[in-house]
């Protein structure tokens, strides 16, 4: 029988990790609540019912989990329209994906027997790529957790984690993680157009090179250490550049201080 998902909120992650669903062919049937209209769209073509609130949801779709990927802003407004499926006979999973919000602080929004689980994805989810990190609640059953693994797993790598605590580390380095990638591509393609290369040339090599260097610290059995210096040559192009990166460990402390903000942030999120 196909597990019944709804999913709440279908922005940037909710429809990333849609997409990775909707292209494996687990058979999950999904409905979507989501009041951008575009959104809402979006989310059809893609294969799955849609409303634009709660009451647009069909009285016979039952969840087996629900998937909360709004704004953490706005999810203690959101969620106790849903209650009602946290109880009774088919108590469905709470899935939450929204940074900085606790296991704790979804129960007391829903209800203090809920199982949740809370998920730090990431958008590379979309093309079933993503990092998923979970933490259970001592409610969710092996069941629920079952299905949680069978559903993110179509969009990428799942860990579960027993400290909740390092979910705001995990944040901070998966969930926000692939922003400083493409950070680093765009950087990358702006300083080659600087060094003299047409834009558009730039921005291929710049992104054909982190795609490029990335498969090859997956497959190979060598550290990103060593494949490092297997590019630099003594005196050569690369250790110039990697003076710059590294003299005075620059980048290295560049990347601690920014995965220490986002850190921060996540905590607050969490006390806001
Ligand atoms: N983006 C990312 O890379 C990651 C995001 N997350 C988490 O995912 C969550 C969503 O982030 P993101 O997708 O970027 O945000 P978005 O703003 O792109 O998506 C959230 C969507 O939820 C909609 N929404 C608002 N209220 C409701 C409601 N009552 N019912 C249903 N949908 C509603 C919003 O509509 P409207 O705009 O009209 O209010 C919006 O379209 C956040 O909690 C974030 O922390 C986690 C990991 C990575
Ligand atoms: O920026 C954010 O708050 C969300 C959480 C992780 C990635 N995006």
């Amino acid at each position: 029988m196909s597990r019944r998902i709804l999913l709440i909120g279908c922005g940037n992650m909710g429809f990333a990790m849609l997409k990775g669903w909707l292209s494996s062919d687990a058979g999950f049937d999904i409905h979507v609540v989501e009041p951008a209209e575009p959104l809402r769209i979006r989310a059809r073509e893609a294969g799955a019912s849609i409303s634009r609130d709660r009451d647009g949801i069909p009285a016979d779709f039952v969840p087996d989990a629900i998937v909360i990927a709004v704004k953490p802003q706005v999810i203690h407004a959101v969620l106790p329209d849903y209650k009602v499926f946290a109880t009774g006979g088919h108590p469905a999973l709470f899935l939450s994906v929204a940074a900085g919000i606790s296991t704790q602080a979804i129960e007391t929004s829903v209800d203090k027997d809920a199982a949740v689980i809370r998920c730090m994805p990431n958008t590379p989810a979309a093309i079933g790529e993503g990092m998923m990190v979970c933490y259970a609640n001592r409610a969710t059953t092996a069941g629920q957790r079952e299905l949680a693994g069978e559903l993110l797993r179509r969009s990428g790598k799942v860990a579960f984690i027993d400290d909740e605590g390092m979910m705001d580390a995990v944040t901070a380095v998966s969930g926000s993680g692939p922003a400083y990638l493409f950070h680093f591509i765009e950087a990358l393609s702006q300083a080659g157009a600087k060094a003299g290369l047409p834009e558009d040339f730039a921005s291929e090599l710049a992104l054909q090179t982190v795609y490029g260097a990335a498969r090859l610290a997956f497959s190979s059995a060598d550290t990103p250490s060593t494949l490092r210096q297997q590019v630099t040559s003594p005196n050569g192009t690369t250790a110039a550049a990697l003076d710059v990166f590294m003299g005075k460990s620059e980048l290295a402390d560049l990347v601690a201080k920014a995965v220490a903000a986002a850190t921060a942030r996540s905590i607050a999120l969490g006390k806001a």
